[in-house]
């Protein structure tokens, strides 16, 4: 059996969605990460403060402008006596104080960008850093059904483009929101306190931007979660083509795939042309919305200032303010745009770590050490999803350092055996003890230290040939590796490589054959010295010679532990102290070589094709 990844949606599939609860309505996702974030409070509402002082400093220059053109116009300004008490001297005196005030002003406006700009960028950093490590730890943590049930490029887009997303986000976007924030109220506090009598004219398009703005919301994060999505399809595709490139060129389907990743792209283009159709909107509205308090504040405070119940700075004050509440109001358009894309990747990252953990560890303690290896399957039923049974009451017991082999026509269930005794899945019913323990009491960890499993599709990382020895035997030494190698019967070969041991093997280890692959896969278990060893097809790549001397080295290796061993070739396993035919989940016959071929059912007629020989 292959551990296959199949491409399809990143939602569960609807068979999955059957028997599930009915889902439960999931607070804001900006609520959800902030409270993800709680360790980063402090730094949020400090990079808040600045970047409200920020906005606040870069607000008075309209102020500066105002008074100066008060003390112009009336020697004297209006502003400037609204903050101070007494006489501030001649008009030389009063142009020095505003143009000292302006260098303070600049001065601090400039401090607190760069405040809020180190603060916001660095809480993007903090904050996208620990989701990455959390959301993969928590992969890591879930059970292999469940990657069975979604592409690999989806999942990288939730792991990388997701997390990057917010990162656009909190480095810019969370800091132009704040500054709208802070710019629509210092402009109406202003307004309240200098001209009360045209206050409202800049009220006047609050409700309209900020009902606009939320409509605006509602329609614009359904089509970015569609957008999402269909990022993640895409990078599926792409993961999966990438993977099977050599399969694509030896059936000639470049131009098959280039149609399939044409439409995945298509389907990703037009829930974008979607999206933009609905977010390019938004700026011009928005303007036409801020066009109505500018008017109205020129125009009334036009008539005010006429009539001398304004003074010129405080009315050219206004204007300028008006302006300047103008443009970020625009730019909100786009900062709302990223602030959609962020929410819409928040929930897809914050989902995936809430997916709930179905292979839960036990709590009892494993010393591999100490382990006997006594291994007994009661009454055990397995099937895989949506399937019917693969394992079907089976009763199976090996004891504590016996060697067992398991053979069988393809199909009958001898991988997700030992799949199960690793507890990569869940059975259905029955119980699987190791010293009697059952491994659903074990703590996972310990369980799985305690098997050393050669997979019949073995998994190279990319690294040297010696870091792929001692994957999983952190400390091993050189010599310790190498030892692990001779016994494997790859110490030869590893020896003729460019780089010996320091060779790299290449994604997956592309750049060995499947034997050279299959005896790295076998030293590397025999490093890690399990009390439990898994021979999975371990030798079934590698050519008849080879074969007999790893034959050898097992007789050293499986004595004192016990070792399951799967087959094809029965000349491989016919030492085995029992020998379990396996038939459609259950055991057919068992016993010795000798005995089963006694006994002229399965074994012996699979043994008599195989050896040619007429019992
Ligand atoms: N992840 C899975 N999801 C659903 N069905 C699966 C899965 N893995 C295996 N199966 C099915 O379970 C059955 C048993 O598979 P298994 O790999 O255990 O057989 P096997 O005896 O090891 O075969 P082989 O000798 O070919 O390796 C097969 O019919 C297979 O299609």
């Amino acid at each position: 059996m292959t551990d296959t990844i199949r491409l399809s949606s990143l939602a569960p599939s609807t068979a999955a969605q059957k028997g599930s609860p009915p889902p439960v309505r999931k607070p804001h996702p900006l609520l959800r990460l902030l409270s993800y974030g709680r360790a980063y409070h402090r730094q949020m509402g400090l990079a808040t403060l600045c970047s409200v002082l920020n906005q606040f400093f870069d607000l008075a220059p309209p102020f500066i402008i105002g008074a100066a053109i008060d003390i112009v116009a009336q020697r004297e300004s209006r502003l400037i006596n609204w903050f101070t008490v007494g006489d501030l001297g001649d008009l030389r005196t009063q142009f020095l104080i505003l143009t000292g005030l302006s260098f303070l002003i600049w001065w601090l406006e400039s401090a607190f960008e760069y405040a809020y700009a180190r603060l916001w960028r660095n809480l993007a950093q903090n904050i996208e850093h620990d989701l990455r490590l959390d959301a993969y730890s928590h992969v890591q943590e879930l059970e292999t059904a469940y990657f069975e049930e979604r592409s690999s490029g989806g999942l990288m887009a939730i792991l990388n483009d997701d997390i990057n997303q917010l990162e656009r986000f909190l480095d810019i976007g969370a800091n132009e929101l704040i500054h709208v924030a802070a710019t629509i109220i210092i402009i109406s506090i202003a307004f309240v306190l200098l001209a009360p009598g045209i206050a409202w004219t800049a009220v006047l398009p609050m409700p309209f931007v900020i009902w606009g703005s939320l409509i605006f919301q509602r329609y614009l994060a359904p089509r970015y979660a569609e957008v999402r999505s269909k990022v993640s399809l895409l990078s599926g595709r792409l993961a999966n083509n990438l993977g099977g490139m050599t399969t694509i060129k030896s059936f000639v389907t470049e131009d098959y795939e280039v149609e399939r990743l044409r439409a995945d792209s298509e389907a990703y283009r037009q829930s974008n042309f979607r999206a933009i159709a609905l977010s390019a909107a938004f700026i011009p509205l928005i303007r036409n919305v801020i066009l109505l308090g500018f008017a109205a504040t020129l125009l009334f405070g036009g008539f005010q200032t006429a009539d001398g119940l304004m003074s010129v700075g405080v009315y050219s004050m206004m204007v300028f303010l008006i302006q300047r509440l103008l443009w970020p109001l625009t730019r909100l358009g786009e900062t709302m745009d990223q602030y959609q894309r962020a929410m819409a990747s928040t929930n897809r990252v914050l989902d995936l770590l809430d997916t709930p953990i179905q292979i839960q560890s036990g709590t009892t303690p494993l010393v591999k050490e100490k382990v006997k290896g006594e291994i007994v399957l009661q009454d055990v039923t397995f099937a895989y999803h949506d399937r019917q049974p693969i394992i079907e009451r089976l009763h199976l017991r090996i004891p504590a350092g016996q060697t067992i082999a398991i053979v069988g026509a393809t199909g009958s269930g001898k991988s997700t055996l030992v799949k199960l005794l690793l507890r990569l899945y869940e059975i259905r019913s029955g119980v699987i003890t190791l010293d009697g323990i059952d491994i659903r009491q074990l703590q996972l960890r310990d369980l799985r230290r305690a098997i050393g499993w050669v997979s019949q599709d073995v998994f190279l990382f990319h690294g040297t040939v010696g870091e792929n020895i001692a994957y999983g035997s952190p400390g091993a030494t050189l010599e310790e590796i190498v030892q692990a190698a001779q016994l494997a019967e790859a110490h030869e070969f590893i020896e003729t490589l460019p780089r010996g041991y320091d060779t790299i093997v290449g994604e997956r280890g592309q750049k060995l054959s499947g034997g050279q692959r299959q005896r790295l896969a076998i030293a590397r278990a025999i490093l890690k010295d399990p009390p439990i060893l898994i021979l999975d097809e371990a030798t079934s790549a590698v050519d008849n010679e080879t074969e007999a001397a790893i034959q050898r080295s097992l007789e050293k290796i499986t004595r004192n532990r016990t070792t399951i061993a799967i087959a094809h070739r029965l000349s491989t396993i016919r030492d085995a102290d029992q020998i379990y035919v396996m038939e459609q989940g259950r055991i057919a016959e068992f016993g010795d070589h000798d005995a089963l071929l006694a006994k002229q059912g399965l074994y012996a007629a699979l043994w008599r094709v195989q050896t040619g020989i007429r019992l």
